[in-house]
């Protein structure tokens, strides 16, 4: 039937439910009931502990490194809840803000041993809700009549898994004449993702021939830096630099992505900006909330290049992984043009981190 949701709309739906602190059911050879740690609430809590059985807490490689515990599964660690678990003690194994006032009373047992497909596919998807990367999951029999029962989304893992390893298309939904202080001859295209996710943007200025290579800026959203003048980066000096530049020149295409924090959402993002002013570097926060230091796929800006017909960039970034994904999706850059703005007394630090741990070029 042609109204039932696939598995894009499905996967769209679960992200939703997730963050609205609604479980899921993952169907697989051992379905599992799945709930964010970040909405778990006490209610559901006590009556997922009311079924019975084992269940886990599922964090990345980089939070269980952190908490020190022990990551069987490699990439991930499944922390068996006690029995009398209650939500302060989810919220602290999965959010890093109170580790220094009230570190974990350990040792944090974990799981080893079994099929962990589930528990990966749940800290991708919360991940991609940008929730906090922790998953409670607990085995239940039969998944499918077990969501029927209580009205959730079930999902087939075997769907599920290579779903989330593919990144999703982009379509052009509209463009219109944009006039810009830096060119009057702006244009804005939208482009939105079929997975239900953020729409990105592309800024073209003048009429750049596809023929040639185009003077590009591949910029993530920063709403501190971008818009309220933060100085705890150089995001808003670059964007106005870069579009700047494209102005003087007469033409260029700045694609604005919205990937927020380096991919891991505003909300996110600030709580790395919280433990920055516990002391941790921009690297460190990110891992202790257990994200890699850079979550976006930069790939997306290299399909939207491709989309708009431009197949060669001049690329303004210091930035040398940018480059690299540019090549490596079939993008030629001839040139990368260093974008050096915006260095102040705040963020030298940060520049510096990102020179000595990211590999940005100074
Ligand atoms: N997680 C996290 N994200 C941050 C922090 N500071 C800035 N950001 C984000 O970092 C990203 C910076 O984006 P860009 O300026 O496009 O990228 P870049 O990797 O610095 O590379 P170039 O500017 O091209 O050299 C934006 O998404 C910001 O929101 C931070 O301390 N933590
Ligand atoms: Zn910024």
């Amino acid at each position: 039937m042609s109204f039932e949701p696939d598995i894009t709309e499905r996967l769209a739906r679960a992200r939703a439910d997730l963050r609205m602190g609604v479980p899921i059911v993952l169907n697989g050879p051992v379905p599992a009931l799945v709930l964010a740690a970040e909405t778990l609430t006490q209610q559901r809590l006590t009556d997922l502990l009311a079924l019975g059985g084992a269940p886990v807490l599922a964090i990345t490689l980089r939070r269980a490194q952190t908490l020190k515990a022990r990551a069987y599964d490699g990439d991930l660690a499944r922390v068996l809840l006690p029995d009398d678990a209650a939500l302060p003690w989810v919220q602290s194994v999965a959010d890093p803000a109170d580790d220094l006032r009230a570190p974990m009373k350990g040792p944090l047992l974990c799981a080893r041993g079994g099929d962990v497909t589930a528990h990966r596919a749940a800290l991708d998807l919360v991940k991609s809700a940008r929730l906090l990367p922790a998953a409670v999951l607990l085995d239940v029999s039969d998944g499918a009549k077990f969501a029927a029962d209580h009205g959730l989304t079930c999902l087939a893992l075997d769907q599920v898994t290579p779903h989330l390893a593919q990144r999703s298309a982009l379509h052009p939904v509209i463009s219109a004449r944009l006039p810009m202080e830096v060119s009057e001859a702006g244009r804005l295209h939208i482009f939105r993702p079929e997975d239900g996710g953020e729409e990105h943007y592309a800024i073209e200025i003048g009429r750049p021939p596809r023929s040639a290579p185009v003077l590009a800026r591949l910029h993530s959203a920063c709403f501190t830096g971008d818009l309220m003048g933060s100085l705890k980066c150089d995001c808003g000096p670059q964007l106005r630099a870069a579009l700047a530049q494209m102005g003087t020149e007469g033409s260029g295409i700045l694609l604005y992505m919205n990937q927020e924090g380096r991919g891991i959402g505003l909300a996110n993002k600030m709580r790395a900006y919280s433990l920055q002013d516990q002391g941790f570097d921009t690297v460190e926060a990110n891992h202790r909330l257990g994200f890699e230091d850079d979550e976006r796929d930069f790939r997306l800006g290299a399909d939207i290049l491709k989309a708009m017909g431009f197949t060669s960039v001049r690329l303004l970034t210091n930035n040398p992984r940018k480059v690299d994904m540019m090549r490596s999706s079939g993008v030629e850059v001839t040139e990368r043009v260093p974008l050096k703005v915006g260095e102040n007394r705040h963020n030298t630090v940060y520049l510096a981190t990102k020179a000595a741990k990211s590999g940005h070029l100074l």
